[in-house]
């Protein structure tokens, strides 16, 4: 009797595979590392982001026509129709051959979409039926950041019900408590998706190669039922914006501005993420980012990406007011140009 893998091998449709995870939880780490995999080489990105600027795909160092981004809004509800209307435009320009082929679509959502809905399109959308399937649902869940999840549990408790994967990223540096608690609390919203670990993305290629959800409900009548129906409203307060800055910064300024952010407004940072420029380093741009009170240490980009001027930051948290943290950037930078200079 043929068995669900195989029945699954006999749908020619694309899958469509949806990686979700909360702010910051490893999601871009996760699919640079296994799309730069041969075995992944020919896969579609559709990167969304919430705030008004992407900065992932920036990270993602992929050709541009492989790489295309939803942004300045979430996929799971402001930007649901432009995801549908992308996903078919890609299909009839695939075959009118204006497009290479591809083997598979990853669509990574912002970290605060619940990614049921956007599974779900899949099944209610005639056009896209006609060339995409729903692969696997992969939620990434970050051990380490409890508080962010506590911040936002509604979605953070959709994003795993909604997944037949769950990768528990950053196990490099979890504690076994931290494991123990993510694991108990997944296993509490969902057991049945299948679970693993993984430090900077390193799971095996073929879990995400292989597109074959819940192989035992892609036989079911209800397919996808274990979706749900009924969508999440995204966290009260949590907002996003941009900082931008046309100079280059100084390097020792944004540290401090950072740090004061993170003492004054820590419990409600969610995320900091951007592209910046320094003055001491001509021509280079850095990533910082940051989730919640962890900073990771800045990567310096490739030279010759095609990157915006200046520099950006995106926030994203609760309650966060752009001009008063506008203002409070500037009243640094003015008291940093009155000091006097070191002798
Ligand atoms: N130590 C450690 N750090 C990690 C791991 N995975 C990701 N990080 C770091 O965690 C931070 C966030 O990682 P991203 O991959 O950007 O997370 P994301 O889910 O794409 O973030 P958003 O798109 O903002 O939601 C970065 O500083 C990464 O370097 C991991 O397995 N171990």
């Amino acid at each position: 009797m043929a068995g669900p893998q195989s029945l699954a091998l006999r749908d020619a449709r694309t899958p469509v595979i949806v990686v979700s995870g909360f702010l910051g939880a490893g999601k871009t780490t996760l699919l640079r590392r296994v799309l730069a995999a041969p075995e992944l080489a020919n896969t579609l990105l559709i990167v969304n982001e919430i705030g008004e600027i992407g900065i992932d795909h920036h990270l993602l160092e992929r050709s541009d026509d492989r790489t295309m981004l939803l942004d300045n809004g979430c996929v799971c509800c402001q930007l649901r129709g432009d995801l549908q209307e992308m996903l078919v435009d890609i299909g009839m320009r695939r075959r009118r051959g204006e497009l290479p082929g591809f083997d598979r679509v990853v669509v990574e959502t912002s970290g605060l979409a619940d990614p049921g809905p956007v599974a779900q399109t899949l099944y209610g959308d005639a056009p896209l039926l006609r060339d995409y399937r729903l692969g696997h649902v992969v939620t990434l869940v970050d051990p380490t950041n409890a508080a962010g999840r506590a911040a936002a549990p509604g979605i953070a408790a959709r994003q795993v019900a909604a997944a037949d994967r769950v990768v528990f990223s950053k196990a490099d540096r979890a504690t076994p408590g931290e494991r123990e608690a993510a694991q108990d609390w997944v296993r509490g919203i969902n057991a049945f998706a299948r679970c693993q670990e993984a430090a900077f993305g390193d799971i095996p290629v073929a879990d995400l190669a292989d597109a074959t959800p819940f192989e035992w409900l892609a036989t079911a009548p209800a397919d996808g039922a274990y979706l749900g129906r009924r969508l999440v409203p995204h966290p009260a307060g949590v907002g996003s914006f941009a900082l931008r800055f046309d100079l280059p910064l100084p390097r020792a300024l944004l540290r401090e501005f950072l740090e004061l952010l993170v003492r004054l407004r820590g419990a409600d940072l969610l995320r900091v993420k951007g592209i910046v420029r320094y003055e001491d380093a001509p021509g280079q741009a850095f990533v910082v980012q940051g989730v919640g009170h962890q900073f990771d240490r800045e990567v310096p980009l490739a030279a010759g990406a095609a990157l915006p001027e200046g520099s950006s930051l995106v926030l994203i948290g609760r309650r966060l007011v752009r001009d008063e943290i506008q203002a409070l950037w500037q009243a640094m930078r003015a008291v940093a140009l009155a000091a006097p200079a070191a002798p």
